[in-house]
């Protein structure tokens, strides 16, 4: 459930829950404070995925979504899966484009020890939405001056 209140003026994000994404809570802000909407598994009820060790697979949500002109969604972890099960995003933190229209998928893999089994309803990752800016890019033959110049990977020491 969103603790966020319905009175919240800030930017809306529209929703279309897929057949399969039937009976799913939607993504919900578990805390008033949260920066993610928990995301559940819309895998079947009576399909639970097992997730061998070193096994990665696309998880369904069950829902497709409009996210406002100038935002992107971040798919992101949990840590609890992480830290408990060596469950994560592969490609953390997957980019969800503003224009894209399909099924919000979470990629996820299992570095841990044992098969990691996938129910129906389960928060497998969580989505931050975020504003993006695009730039215009200019190609140009000399770039200015810094102190930092080229170094990089370490150069300013421990
Ligand atoms: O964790 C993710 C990452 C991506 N996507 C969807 C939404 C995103 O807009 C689209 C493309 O993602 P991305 O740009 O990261 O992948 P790509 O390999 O560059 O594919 P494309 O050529 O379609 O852009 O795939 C997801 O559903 N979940
Ligand atoms: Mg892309």
């Amino acid at each position: 459930m969103s603790a966020i209140s319905p009175e919240y003026l800030g930017p809306v994000l529209n929703l279309k829950r897929l057949p399969h994404g039937a009976g799913l809570d939607v993504p919900a802000y578990e805390t008033a404070g949260a920066a993610g909407m928990d995301l559940r598994a819309a895998v079947g009820d009576d399909e639970p995925m097992a997730l061998a060790p070193g096994a990665r697979a696309l998880l369904p949500t069950g829902f497709v979504m409009e996210i406002p002109p100038g935002f992107e969604a971040q798919i992101r972890p949990r840590s609890g899966l992480a830290f408990k099960n060596g469950v994560t995003c592969l490609n953390t933190p997957g980019t969800i484009d503003s224009d894209y229209r399909g099924e919000v998928k979470v990629l996820l893999v299992n570095l841990g020890q044992e098969d990691f089994v996938i129910t129906r309803g389960m928060r497998i990752a969580q989505m931050v939405i975020a504003p993006v800016t695009q730039v215009r890019v200019a190609e140009v033959t000399e770039t200015s001056d810094t102190a930092r110049g080229a170094g990089g990977f370490g150069s300013t020491g421990v």
